[in-house]
């Protein structure tokens, strides 16, 4: 049973799909305390959170159950991303449910702030029937200039054009053509654009880039009198500075639904503004966007914990349900390549290359790469490895991984190829895919062989003699080890050259057992290799230790 924390408010609907989903538990706690959230994890195979719960790298580390966190909304700025990859957890979000009512809630505090619809409403409760004082100024035929035109800059220049505003727009994403189609004049120049208008709506996510987008040097560059909205973060417009221009009357007002802190400390200065309008966060909060988000949020993680599909991630590519059933094998593949070459060397990996020939170079071969950096990895760290963090990982310790795809006919209709560098020098590995669902190890270096790639491997390299075969399964019999299946693979194709043999076994061999086959003199070396079973879950997409 998959077990999905809920600790945010989440819309009825959304819990419905989830509790009729066979093979899923919901467990639902609000108002938790960050620590509570932590311990509530450790029994959590998914989390869905809305903007209020926060998952910090110290709340993130080591949950090993967690498999999926999805966002019911946009912004993923409360989770911290490289701590999620870095535990292999994939982070998923639902990008338009409420495009629509933040793109409204935009325009609402917009004309709320140039009419004073709340001062004004504020003073008549108060019994003042006040006129002279709440003076507004008409939308028609102003400037309003959006930064951001994503999902809602676009439906926030609809609507404005709708009001017959003249509408401007900064987005280095975004082509003069396809700003042109929708009636947006494009600049490529922030400072030249907030020049021009009367207001200015920003509508990117935070990061790195977008904080302090617009702090005090660019409010001054503007109009005086122009007002400024943020409906998408809180930090993109420096709240200190934001205060200041206004205090000092070179901006006109400011409408704001979301904040530095959340929620925001009653000192902010700007509460304080009466030029000042606030909502605490609620762009989203209608019963059709919270509907939208849930359903979505609901079947994005159903969909991730029953049937392996990624939809809508942020730290991996997609992967829809029909392409995972197409891939699993060859995600599979990847993952035992890097696994029997994680075994094989014992001494520092410096990089690694992948060949993909036939059918294998048509797929999705970044996420196979994945697959095998993960395998490659697993014996090495402490930490589980699966296709969300193995590139993280691996690049922090300095491994690349390449690939190539070759068109070169092999002797197999799909074939992955994979060779590590190590300070040693080199090992390399190939398997192939029989009827669509059986896994071989076909090459080990310069042996061509034919093994399962599952479970207990048995590897000795022996000289190439008359009735070594036979007294290593004699030894094998006598340790009471099962040979389920047997490949050799021979350096020329002539007897009395080195040969490899691989025993597929059916239990773990005892140190008695391998010393036996040590002991023959044709043998010159032996090794045992552990892969998962056949058709065990597989850890390449959850945190299971292989
Ligand atoms: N207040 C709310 O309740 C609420 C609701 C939904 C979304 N949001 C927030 O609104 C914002 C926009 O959401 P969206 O769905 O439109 O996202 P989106 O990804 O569709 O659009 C974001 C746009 O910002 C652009 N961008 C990125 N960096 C930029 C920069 N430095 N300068 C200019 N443009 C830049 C991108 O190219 C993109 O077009 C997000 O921050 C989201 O979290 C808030
Ligand atoms: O959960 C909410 O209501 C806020 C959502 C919003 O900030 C988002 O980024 O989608």
């Amino acid at each position: 049973m998959y077990r999905v924390l809920i600790t945010d408010n989440l819309s009825p609907a959304g819990l419905k799909i989830l509790k009729e989903t066979p093979g899923i538990e919901v467990d639902l706690r609000k108002g938790l305390t960050p620590d509570e959230v932590r311990v509530a994890l450790h029994e959590a195979d998914g989390i869905i959170i809305r903007s209020e719960t926060k998952l910090t790298p110290e709340i993130l580390k080591d949950q090993p159950r967690l498999k999926a966190i999805v966002r019911a909304g946009v912004g993923t700025d409360n989770i911290n991303l490289p701590a999620a990859t870095r535990e292999g957890v994939v982070v998923m979000n639902t990008p338009a449910g409420n495009t629509t009512s933040t793109a409204e809630h935009t325009i609402a505090m917009m004309m709320a702030l140039s009419r004073n619809i709340a001062p004004a409403a504020s003073k008549l409760r108060d019994g003042v029937w006040d006129r002279k004082s709440f003076t507004g100024t008409q939308l028609a035929g102003k400037s309003i200039a959006i930064v951001g035109l994503g999902r809602i800059g676009l439906a926030v220049a609809r609507r404005a054009m709708g009001l017959e505003m003249k509408v401007l727009g900064f987005d280095p994403f975004m082509s003069v053509e396809r700003a042109a189609e929708q009636g947006i004049e494009l600049y490529r120049d922030i400072d030249e654009m907030i020049t021009k208008c009367d207001y200015l709506t920003v509508h990117t996510p935070l990061s790195p880039e977008t904080t302090n987008l617009i702090g005090a040097e660019r409010l001054a560059k503007m109009k005086k009198g122009v007002r400024i909205i943020n409906c998408a973060r809180g930090g993109i417009i420096n709240e200190a500075e934001l205060a200041q221009a206004i205090e000092s009357g070179h901006i006109g007002g400011a409408a704001l639904d979301v904040f530095v802190k959340e929620p925001t400390p009653p000192d902010n200065p700007l509460l304080k503004l009466p030029q000042v309008l606030c909502t605490p966060h609620l762009a989203a909060s209608t019963d059709e966007a919270q509907e939208l988000v849930a359903v979505e949020a609901a079947e994005i993680m159903a969909g991730f914990l029953v049937r392996h599909e990624v939809r809508h991630a942020v730290n991996m590519a997609p992967i829809s349900s029909a392409e995972m059933a197409d891939m699993r094998i060859y995600l599979d593949l990847g993952l035992r390549l890097g696994v029997v070459l994680s075994q094989l060397n014992k001494s520092g990996v410096r990089s690694a290359k992948l060949t993909f020939r036939g059918e294998a170079a048509t797929k999705k071969t970044k996420l196979i790469s994945n697959a095998f950096a993960a395998g490659l990895l697993s014996s090495a760290l402490a930490e589980n490895v699966n296709i969300v963090n193995a590139e993280m990982l691996a690049h922090e310790r300095g491994i690349q991984i390449t690939e190539s795809l070759s068109s070169e006919v092999s002797d197999f209709s799909t074939m992955i190829s994979a060779t590590v560098y190590t300070d040693e020098g080199e090992c390399s590995v190939a398997g192939t895919i029989f009827g669509r669902q059986f896994l071989r190890l076909v090459r080990v270096n310069q042996f061509h062989l034919d093994a399962y790639l599952d479970g207990t491997l048995l590897l000795y390299r022996h000289i190439d003699r008359p009735g070594v075969i036979g007294t290593i399964g004699t030894a094998c019999g006598q340790h009471n080890v099962n040979i389920a299946h047997m490949a050799v693979g021979r350096e020329r194709n002539e007897p009395g050259g080195e040969a490899l043999a691989i025993l597929n076994l059916d239990n773990e061999p005892s140190a008695e057992a391998l010393a036996a086959v040590q002991a023959n003199p044709a043998v010159t070396s032996v090794q045992l290799l552990r892969l998962p079973k056949a058709g065990n879950p597989l850890p390449w997409l959850t945190t299971q230790s292989v």
